[in-house]
């Protein structure tokens, strides 16, 4: 078993992001901005946009974080984008999800002009992403490909089976995982909650991308001994035993199904931080104009 290491690569991988932030600025005379909008506070949406602010200061971006409380209309929201889309200091506009239920989330996305896009849910960045068209990826799978590219790890006629069907997570990346690229050329399954046999599913793979929102929901006897295994979840749960007063466990039962693992990604330290490397890298294509003019 060799540990797919989020740390490593993220701390690496930002190394060379704040190196090309710092020739942008001397290019340019600005910083790449990213912009964040956080609606209440449910503790986990706090943490992580917490986290993305940090990391941008951190590569010398600049950051900025809108907070409202759960009262705030869906109109305030829509017409706070609607000001950042005109703002030409900002590159990267994401919009921290889940929302209250009043609030549609697909307006927000759709209202999010696609060129700041960079958490890459809207339908034109999804749908240029289909055609194999520049466009700005969803963070995770793109960190989850940036992991798998570190290790040289060459996916080319894996059985790839995705277990969950999020727009987020797993429906990006099943469409990731059977391009014509490396990572990619798979043979593709996605399954979710409706599969027949899942057990049997997941058991066919040569690598596992869990991403279901269950805790320790992929055990050792569903996975082929050798597989490589992406763990997405993020499932907190209150603890005494860390400082934060909170546990983060995967959607794989990592203490028995890493022993029989090829390669694993761990909860903590593996995708989640991958995330935040993916959105940086689109906020500074973004700010290039690498993707759109
Ligand atoms: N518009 C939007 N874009 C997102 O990208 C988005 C979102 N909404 N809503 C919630 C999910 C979740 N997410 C994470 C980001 C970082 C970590 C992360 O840094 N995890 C660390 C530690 C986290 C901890 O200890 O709590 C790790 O896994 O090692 C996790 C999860 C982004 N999301």
């Amino acid at each position: 078993m060799k540990l797919l290491d989020g740390k490593y690569v993220s701390e690496k991988v930002k190394v060379q992001i704040a190196e090309e932030a710092a020739d942008f600025l001397s290019t340019t005379g600005r910083k790449p901005h990213l912009v964040a909008i956080l609606v209440g506070n449910d503790g986990g949406s706090e943490t992580y946009v917490a986290s993305k602010m940090k990391n941008c200061e951190k590569v010398g971006f600049k950051s900025s974080l809108h907070r409202y409380d759960n009262s705030v209309t869906e109109a305030e929201l829509l017409a706070k984008i609607e000001e950042i889309n005109q703002d030409d200091d900002v590159d990267g506009l994401i919009v921290q999800l889940p929302l209250p239920k009043h609030i549609d989330p697909e307006k927000v996305t759709e209202t999010i002009d696609y060129r700041k896009d960079v958490d890459g849910f809207h339908p034109v960045n999804l749908g240029r992403m289909m055609r194999n068209l520049p466009c700005f990826i969803p963070a995770t799978p793109y960190g989850i490909l940036l992991m798998l590219q570190e290790y040289n790890i060459d996916t080319t006629g894996m059985h790839c089976v995705v277990v969950g069907r999020s727009n987020i997570v797993g429906s990006p990346m099943s469409i990731l995982m059977a391009r014509n690229a490396n990572p990619g050329n798979c043979t593709v399954t996605l399954t979710h909650s409706r599969t027949k046999d899942l057990k049997e599913q997941i058991l066919q793979a040569d690598i596992v991308i869990a991403a279901i929102g269950k805790k320790n929901f992929v055990t050792a006897d569903m996975v082929k001994p050798g597989a490589i295994i992406i763990d997405v979840g993020i499932n907190r749960e209150t603890s005494t035993e860390t400082k934060s007063g909170f546990k983060l466990y995967g959607d794989v039962d990592f203490d028995n199904v890493a022993p029989i693992s090829s390669y694993i990604t761990p909860v903590p330290g593996g995708v989640g931080l991958m995330t935040i490397v993916g959105l940086l890298k689109n906020t500074l294509a973004s700010a290039r104009k690498e993707i759109y003019k």
